[in-house]
Parts: C-alpha cells; structure tokens; sequence
C-alpha cells in the first residue's frame, strides 16, 4: 500500500525530496503539502502533481507519515499548532537541523513514532545522502519504510548516537554549499586566466563530478587517488603546496566544527523555548 505522505513547509528541502521521490515513482496523488505562501501553492501543485493546503491541520490529518520541513525556529510552534490531530500511528520525520528528538516528542504531545532526519539537496538529482535516527516508538517496518523513502533519491546512514547529527550535518547536510562555494571560487579563477564562463563551469564541474565518481566507484584509498595526479615537480604539486601552505587543513576543519557547533547551538536555543 502506498502511503500518503504530507510536507510541513514546502521550500528548498522539502522540494529536493519530493522531487527524489516523484523521479523515483511515487505518486503526486499520495503526496500533499502545506506552507504559508499560498500564491506559490498552484506552482508547486503543478512541478510535483501534489495538493497542497493552507492549513497545516489538514496536511497532518490527511497523511500516514508527515515530514518536518520547515525552519528550525518555527517548528515548535508549527508543531504544537497541528498536535491536536496527530494519531499515534502516524510517523513524523523531521529535517530540521539541531531539533532533538526529545524536543520533537514533547511538542507532539503523545507516544509517536518519529525519525530525526539530516538530508541533503543532491536529492533532487537522486544523489542525496542523509544521516537517520528513529526514536524508541518507530517500529522496524516504519524503519524500513523511511530507509526506503530516503534511498529514492540517494542513500542513508543510520546514526545510533543522536550527538553524531551534528556531525553528520557538518559532512552533509551542510557540505554541498562547501564544494558550490569552491566550485564559484574556481570557475572565477578560471575566467580571470581567459576563459569564458561556460567553458571554465565546465571544466570545474566536471573535475568535482569525476573526483566524486571515482572515490564513490572505486575502492581505493582518498591518498592514493590524489597521488596518482601527482607528477614529481609537476603542475598538480604546485596547486596542493599552495592549498597546503594557505591552510586548507586547517581552513576545512574549521568550517566542519563551525558547522557543527551552529548544529549544537540550533538544539539548544529551541529545544526550551
Ligand atoms: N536547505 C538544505 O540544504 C537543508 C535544510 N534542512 C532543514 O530543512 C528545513 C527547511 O529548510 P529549507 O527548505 O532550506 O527552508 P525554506 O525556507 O526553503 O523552506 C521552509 C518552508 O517552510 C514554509 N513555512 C514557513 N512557515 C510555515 C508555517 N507556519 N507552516 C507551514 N509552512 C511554513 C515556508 O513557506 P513560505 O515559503 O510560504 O514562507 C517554506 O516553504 C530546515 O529545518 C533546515 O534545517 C536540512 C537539510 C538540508
Ligand atoms: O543551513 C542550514 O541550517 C540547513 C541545515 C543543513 C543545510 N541547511
């Protein structure tokens, strides 16, 4: 049986999940959706063949499992808003980065099943990852189901300590910005060196693709790889000295601790508002 699934906020998120799974089969007319900005809701009715509501209340109530899609500072009060018709054999997922679980139970009122969450954007193009965590009500079929569900646009990882969504959010979540953000820095330095933008886009792109295919492809060792492009006193030696000596160690390990320490603050500032 295909379950109904409602999205409690339809944005950026949201929109890379539903686009995985209607890519993947699953049908529009087992999907609704819910958000504020009701002028957007014939454009997202139309690209993911969804219905969405005004009322988050209606989303809840027509779903078998309801993913948590909106902002962390709001999810409190969007949560307690709709508690009201929460049945306790719906499943809740939550995407929000730092949200507990403990948090996420006590605003929803009632023993329920619920899945903490950290996806990635990749899913619209069916190359997500996302770190899971099930509280102690999920049961392994609604386990499964949510492995599943995930899989259709990427894969998961089950985390078995809550503290590591941190982490995960800092290689995963958060991490494609990372390589958006090297990728702008390159592509500008290739058009300061003469190219034309198209030209060094491509080139940059297809360098990051095929560096993630191969470490993805073949079993070998990250070093190894990275060697192998290595010539003695070559050109590559000259760009990983300088990455080197301008601190890319020290710069990248730096950004995943910000990352997950802004993770750990979200937690904090919302979980006892
Ligand atoms: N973006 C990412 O890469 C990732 C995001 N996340 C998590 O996903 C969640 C959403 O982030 P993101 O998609 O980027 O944010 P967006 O702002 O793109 O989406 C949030 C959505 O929530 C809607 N919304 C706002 N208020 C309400 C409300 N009261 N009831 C229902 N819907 C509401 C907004 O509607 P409207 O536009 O109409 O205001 C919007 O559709 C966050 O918790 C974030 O931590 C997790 C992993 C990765
Ligand atoms: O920036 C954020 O807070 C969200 C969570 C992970 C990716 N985007």
């Amino acid at each position: 049986m295909t379950l109904k699934i409602a999205f409690v906020g339809v944005g950026n998120m949201a929109s890379a999940i539903i686009g995985g799974l209607r890519a993947s089969g699953y049908s529009g007319d087992a999907i609704v959706g819910s958000s504020i900005n009701v002028e957007d809701h014939p454009r997202l009715e139309q690209r993911f063949g969804m219905t969405m509501y005004a009322d988050n209340k209606e989303a809840v109530a027509a779903a078998d499992v309801v993913f948590l899609c909106v902002k962390p500072n709001l999810l409190q009060s969007v949560v307690e808003e709709f508690a009201t018709v929460v049945r306790p054999e719906q499943l809740f997922v939550s995407v929000a980065a730092g949200i507990e679980i403990g948090a996420l139970e006590s605003w929803l009122g009632q023993p329920v099943a619920v899945v903490r969450s950290m996806p990635n954007t990749p899913a619209l193009v069916g190359a997500g990852m996302s770190g899971l965590i099930a509280n102690e009500h999920t049961s392994e079929d609604q386990k499964n189901w949510v492995a599943n569900a995930f899989d259709s646009f990427g894969s998961h990882v089950w985390i078995e300590d809550e503290a590591q969504m941190h982490t995960v959010t800092a290689l995963s979540g958060s991490a494609p910005a990372y390589f958006f953000r090297m990728l702008e820095v390159m592509i500008e330095a290739g058009v300061a060196q003469g190219l034309d933008e198209a030209t060094s886009r491509k080139l940059s792109t297809y360098a990051m693709k095929g560096a993630a295919a191969m470490v993805t492809e073949l079993d070998e060792d990250i070093a190894q790889l990275r060697k192998n492009i290595t010539s003695p006193n070559g050109t590559t030696q000259a760009a990983l000295e300088t990455l080197e000596e301008q601190g890319i160690q020290s710069l990248m390990t730096a950004a995943v601790d910000a990352c997950a320490e802004r993770s750990k603050e979200l937690g904090k500032e919302f979980a006892n508002k």
